[in-house]
C-alpha cells in the first residue's frame, strides 16, 4: 500500500538556473523524503554569473498559493526564502496566521532571511528588512541568517566565534524561538561552524571547510533540509544537526555548471 509522505511548503523565489530558491528547495525536499509544495513570490532571471532581474508575484497570489495547499493537503513544516517586498512579507505573515503555521500554532516555520544572491545582487527591497524583523521573526521557530544578513538585521558584525554569540543574542531579541548563525562566510576559519541557540543553549555545529567555489544554493539547501527534518517530526536541535550533515555532503558534491558559481548537490542522497 502507498504511504503518504510528510509535507513541506516553501515560500520563495524561482531561480531560472535551478541552483537556489524554489528549485533548490524542491529537490532538497525530494532528497529528504518529504512532499514539497510551493508558494512562489518572485521569478528571477538568473544563471551562474548573477541575477539579471526579477518580477514579483502579487501579494494576494502569494497568499492564495499558501491557502490552497494548506487548506487541502496540510503542511507539516514551512520555510521562507526570497520574499522581495514588504507587501509580500505582510501578506505571508497574515496568511500563515490564518492557516495556523508558525511557532504559536505548532507547525514549525523556518525563516531564511534572504537579502541578496551570493553574487551580491539584491533579492529584497531595502525597506522590507523592517518587515522581516517585526512580522516574520516573531512567528519563526528558527531563523537562519548568513553573516551579511545578520549585519543588515541587527548591526552586529560577526568576525569570529565570540561575535557569533553576540549576533545570536541580538537576533533572539527580535522574537524567534531559535537562531542559527551560519558561519560559511568566516573564510579564514578552516571549519564552517554554525551557532544554534535558543538563548539558553549555545550549540556549535562544526564541519570541515570544503575547498570549492561552487556553493550556489547552499543557504536554501540547508534551510530546506532542516524544514524537511522538522516536517518528519524531529525537534529543532536534531533537525539542524541532520541539516548540517546534509549540507556538508551537498557542498562536497557541488559541481561546476556555467561560467560562474555552480550549485551544491543533494544527488548523493539518492545514490
Ligand atoms: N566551503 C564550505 N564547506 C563546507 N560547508 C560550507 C561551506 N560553505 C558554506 N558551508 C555551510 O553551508 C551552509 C550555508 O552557509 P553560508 O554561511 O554560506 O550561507 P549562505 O550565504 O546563506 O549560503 P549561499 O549564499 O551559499 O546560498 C552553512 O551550514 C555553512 O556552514
Ligand atoms: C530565487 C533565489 N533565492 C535565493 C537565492 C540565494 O542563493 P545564493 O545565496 O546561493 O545565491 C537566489 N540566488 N535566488
Amino acid at each position: 500500500m502507498s504511504v503518504t509522505p510528510k509535507t513541506a511548503l516553501t515560500i520563495a523565489g524561482s531561480d531560472s538556473g535551478g541552483g537556489a530558491g524554489i528549485q533548490a528547495d524542491l529537490r532538497t525536499f525530494f532528497a529528504c523524503g518529504v512532499h514539497g509544495m510551493t508558494a512562489i513570490t518572485a521569478v528571477t532571471v538568473q544563471n551562474s554569473v548573477g541575477v539579471q532581474g526579477f518580477t514579483e508575484i502579487p501579494p494576494d497570489v502569494v497568499s492564495a498559493q499558501i491557502k490552497a495547499v494548506a487548506g487541502d493537503m496540510g503542511v507539516d513544516a514551512a520555510k521562507t526564502g526570497m520574499l522581495a517586498t514588504a507587501e509580500i512579507i505582510t501578506a505571508v505573515a497574515k496568511t500563515l496566521d490564518e492557516v495556523h503555521i508558525g511557532r504559536n500554532a505548532d507547525v514549525p516555520f523556518v525563516v531564511d532571511p534572504v537579502a541578496a544572491s551570493m553574487h551580491g545582487d539584491a533579492l529584497l527591497r531595502e525597506e522590507a528588512l523592517e518587515a522581516i524583523r517585526t512580522e516574520l521573526f516573531p512567528r519563526a521557530t528558527l531563523v537562519t541568517p548568513n553573516l551579511d544578513e545578520v549585519r543588515l538585521l541587527t548591526g552586529v558584525e560577526v568576525t569570529d566565534r565570540a561575535s557569533q554569540r553576540d549576533a545570536a543574542r541580538a537576533l533572539l531579541a527580535l522574537g524567534p524561538m531559535w537562531v542559527l548563525v551560519k558561519g560559511g562566510h568566516l573564510y579564514d576559519d578552516p571549519e564552517c561552524v554554525d551557532l544554534l541557540s535558543d538563548g539558553v543553549q549555545f550549540i556549535e555545529l562544526s564541519a570541515r571547510r570544503i575547498d570549492t567555489p561552487h556553493t550556489h544554493g547552499g543557504g536554501d539547501t540547508l534551510a530546506s533540509s532542516i524544514t524537511a527534518f522538522l516536517a518528519k517530526g524531529l525537534g529543532v536541535p536534531d533537525a539542524v544537526d541532520e541539516g548540517k550533515r546534509f549540507i556538508e555532503r551537498c557542498v562536497a558534491e557541488a559541481y561546476p555548471l556555467g561560467e560562474g558559481v555552480g550549485p551544491v548537490s543533494p544527488f548523493w542522497r539518492l545514490a
